[in-house]
């Protein structure tokens, strides 16, 4: 009977919920016929334990530590999905954590063995736990350790395989040992002829499952974070096309030049032994996959990038250009780079990237239109050649070039006229601003399109229900589809979310609301651009603000806030600008709420307290609860995200405020109760503003810093102080600093409203789109010509 293998892959496996639908995939295969599962380890768990082998040479005892975190953390996820692995079990993760502290000296000594050892604990690991959640699902499996069945050299860290011994030993354990209990096999992991464990390689756990599927003559399943094999990593290029259907031999040309969704070496033993291959994406169950082997496939359009390459051990040294023009022979599979010298000798390492470019209905054109389009581009090559065996193009760029030169070919030479796609999500999309976004959206889509840019709404959320729908959902449909839709909670959601393929993805945050700033850190780690007009998230304190700019750093994604403070003004830019050309601020003065603006100016023109408020309410100038501007709460959160702007580390709790009523009374959790509170409120304001107006002064809600204090209190103020004959609705910013002390810097303007902040909120994410342009602008090769090539 055949079965299948399945592999899953780090990303499918990066926390227990992943664990948990990876587990709940096995359960509906094995129902299907006979399964043997290949594991990875967690995502990140294999980089983990390489750093722990390298502190285990400067620090035993904290290597030894950080190992047991990392034993123990799998502990707990088995702990939080009720499994508990029974049966003959090869290891435990106390064995395994036994087992590490034992080899810690030899670890210390850097011996490539022990190294070997603690790299393959993150597979076994991986494998225990998914054994004990399919058991827990009353399915019956067992672990198969890798070393029994894969048969390699012993260099360690990259050993070579046996392939005749491995599906030996494969075979040898008979058909029913395969086709009975579900077999769980540590990817990744092999041993050397004397037993020892040794590893294949980074990425290699596809090999691994090729390996299985060639030797039983098994279809192979790599399940993973992308929907399949598309014209480029869709992680870099936005409109890459999913390839539905590829020959193995075109998909291991595509692999070894750096599709690294199927690691170089996965398709070796299936070009020997062919079974069909597909990929498929663990987390989005409507998403369509790639077919390799199959009996259909098309001709190979695609590019891949490699950045690990430098010019083959024992080339002599030549200009770079040079070396590369001798073709495929002169690169080899090691990272370095080309040295640069410059004319007084010195020299700079210069990494290198190497662009692969397949279309094979393109005929002999194809360098000439590689040169074309690159020249389009404003990109140099550092050589471009015809690769006769792979029948690609190569181009050798540096290494800033690569990902620019990715983009800008997929356009030109792949992708045409068709524009990329942007795909948005909304959130709070049945809100004020949320709706004149959408709005925005329909109306500028057309002159988007002629910039080459599809904007697509695939999500819209509000606080009870949610949409998501990859083929688009109309903007002007949103409200009726969310009528339609079913109840989500956040944790809902942002799961649905954060599974989606799609990317670019932008999460529009219209919100003001602290839970959901809590998931910022979750969707920029997964690549998820943030737009937004809620302070909750750039205004955290020190966990969540700390985990928002490492998950940014990380995945390279943007939370842009713009109009957090003064809406449409040109508020946080500038004062980061100024920042970041080494000024420095000495004092600053601000009227930053609109609301408040608003009301202690309607106070002037004898409004009463209570009816002004209700006003302030009407115009959309006030946070949704009238509590958070009444209390000095959100003016205090954009003073914070001010400071912080312009590099002042400071929190919320270090902010002296003042409420304009007192605290006790905002706590009513009743917008509207809370405003049929302040009718007490209108004489004793009324006699203040009338004492003001008889000093000549009125009222402001003043934020100020000065000496190192942060405070924001209402303020009697001249009349002619600059700050008091502001409109209702302007804020404005006055600012010494080391650029601005002979006259302040003074930024003033409406700073609140619907349209006012939707608008920001659309530049902002114009500005996102804008990083997706399909040609970028012109980098410099680096200085110091001529380049000379180093082994
Ligand atoms: N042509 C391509 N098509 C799809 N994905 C690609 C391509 N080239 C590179 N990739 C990258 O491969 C990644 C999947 O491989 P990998 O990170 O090893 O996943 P896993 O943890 O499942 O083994 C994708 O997230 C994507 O960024
Ligand atoms: N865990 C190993 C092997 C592997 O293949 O991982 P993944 O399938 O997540 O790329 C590594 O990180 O190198």
């Amino acid at each position: 009977m055949v079965g299948k293998v399945v592999k899953f892959g780090g990303t499918s496996l990066g926390d227990a919920s992943r664990i948990a639908r990876a587990a709940d995939a096995v359960v509906v295969a094995r129902s299907e016929g006979p399964v043997a599962v290949v594991v990875s380890a967690m995502a990140g768990v294999t980089n983990r334990l390489a750093g722990i082998a390298e502190l285990a040479v400067q620090d035993a005892a904290a290597a030894a530590a950080a190992a047991r975190a990392l034993v123990a953390s799998h502990a707990d996820i088995a702990a939080e999905l009720g499994a508990a692995p029974d049966g003959d079990l090869p290891w435990t993760p106390a064995r395994i954590g036994r087992q590490l502290d034992e080899s810690l000296p030899a670890l210390a000594a850097g011996d490539a063995a022990a190294r070997d050892i603690l790299l393959a604990s993150g597979e076994k690991l991986a494998a225990w736990l998914l054994l004990g959640v399919v058991q827990a699902r009353g399915v019956a499996a067992a672990i198969v350790p890798a070393e029994v069945l894969v048969r390699t050299s012993g260099r360690h860290g990259n050993a070579e395989v046996d392939r005749t011994a491995t599906s030996a030993a494969i075979a040898a354990r008979g058909a029913g040992f395969w086709q009975g209990l579900l077999r769980i096999v540590p990817g990744f992991t092999g041993a050397s002829p004397d037993g020892r464990t040794t590893t294949l390689g980074r990425n290699a756990s596809d090999y691994s499952a090729a390996l299985l599927a060639a030797a039983l003559g098994w279809p192979l399943e790599i399940w993973t974070d992308v929907a399949g094999c598309y014209s480029a990593d869709p992680r870099l290029v936005a409109g890459a096309r999913l390839l539905r259907h590829l020959s193995l031999a075109d998909a291991n040309r595509f692999a070894h030049a750096g599709a690294s969704v199927i690691h170089a070496r996965t398709l070796e033993p299936l070009l020997e032994r062919p079974v069909p291959l597909t990929i498929v994406n663990s987390f989005a169950s409507d998403a369509q996959s790639t077919r390799i082997g199959g009996e259909v496939s098309e001709p190979l359009r695609g590019l891949a990038l490699r950045h690990d390459l430098s010019l083959a051990r024992g080339a002599r040294a030549l200009t770079a250009a040079a070396a590369f023009d001798q073709g495929d022979d002169v690169y080899a599979d090691a990272p370095a780079a080309v040295v640069a010298v410059s004319e007084d000798g010195a020299e700079t390492a210069v990494p290198v990237a190497l662009l692969s470019v397949f279309d094979d209905t393109a005929g002999a054109s194809l360098p000439h239109r590689c040169r074309e389009a690159l020249a389009a581009s404003d990109l140099v090559p550092l050589a471009l050649w015809w690769s006769r065996r792979e029948r690609c193009v190569r181009i050798a760029l540096a290494a800033a070039d690569g990902q620019p030169a990715l983009r800008a070919l997929h356009r030109l030479l792949i992708a045409g006229d068709a524009p990329v796609p942007i795909h948005l999500a909304v959130i709070g999309a049945s809100g004020r601003v949320g709706r004149r976004l959408l709005e925005l959206v329909a109306e500028q889509r057309p002159s988007l399109r002629a910039r080459g840019f599809d904007l697509r709404v695939v999500a819209a959320v509000n606080s009870r229900k949610a949409v998501v729908d990859a083929a688009g959902i109309e903007p002007a449909a949103v409200g009726a589809r969310l009528a339609a839709a079913n109840e989500a909670t956040l944790a809902q959601w942002s799961h649905d979310l954060l599974a989606r393929p799609e990317r670019p993805l932008v999460l529009v945050d219209c919100t003001a609301s602290a839970d959901v700033a809590a998931r910022y850190p979750d969707w920029l780690a997964a690549g998820i651009d943030i737009v937004t007009p809620n302070k909750h998230g750039p205004s955290a304190a020190a966990p969540l603000a700390g985990a928002i700019a490492e998950a940014q750093r990380q995945s390279g994604a943007r939370l842009l806030h713009e109009t957090t403070v003064g809406a449409q003004l040109p508020l946080l830019r500038t004062l980061r600008e100024l920042t970041s050309a080494g000024d420095r601020v000495e004092t600053l003065e601000a009227v930053l709420s609109g609301t408040l603006s608003y009301v202690l100016g309607r106070l002037q023109q004898d409004v009463p307290f209570s009816a002004a408020v209700r006003e302030a309410v009407a115009l959309g100038y006030a946070e949704p609860h009238p509590g958070a501007d009444l209390s000095g709460a959100d003016a205090a959160r954009k003073l914070v995200i001010l400071l912080r702007a312009l590099g002042v580390a400071i929190d919320l709790d270090e902010i002296h405020l003042q409420p304009l009523v007192d605290a006790e009374r905002l706590r009513e959790p009743d917008a509207g109760r809370l405003l049929d509170t302040l009718e007490d409120q209108d004489a004793p304001w009324q006699r203040a503003a009338e004492a003001a107006r008889a000093a000549g002064e009125c009222w402001i809600y003043r934020a100020s810093w000065q000496g190192g204090i942060a405070q924001l209190r209402a303020e009697r103020v001249p009349l002619s102080h600059p700050l008091a004959r502001l409109l209702p609705c302007e804020n404005a910013l006055r600012l010494s600093s080391s650029y601005y002390r002979a006259a302040p810097l003074t930024v003033a303007g409406p700073g609140a409203g619907i349209d006012l902040t939707a608008a920001g909120v659309f530049a902002d994410l114009l500005e996102v789109i804008a990083r997706h342009q399909p040609v970028e602008p012109l980098r410099q090769m680096p200085a110091g010509a001529p380049l000379r090539a180093v082994a």
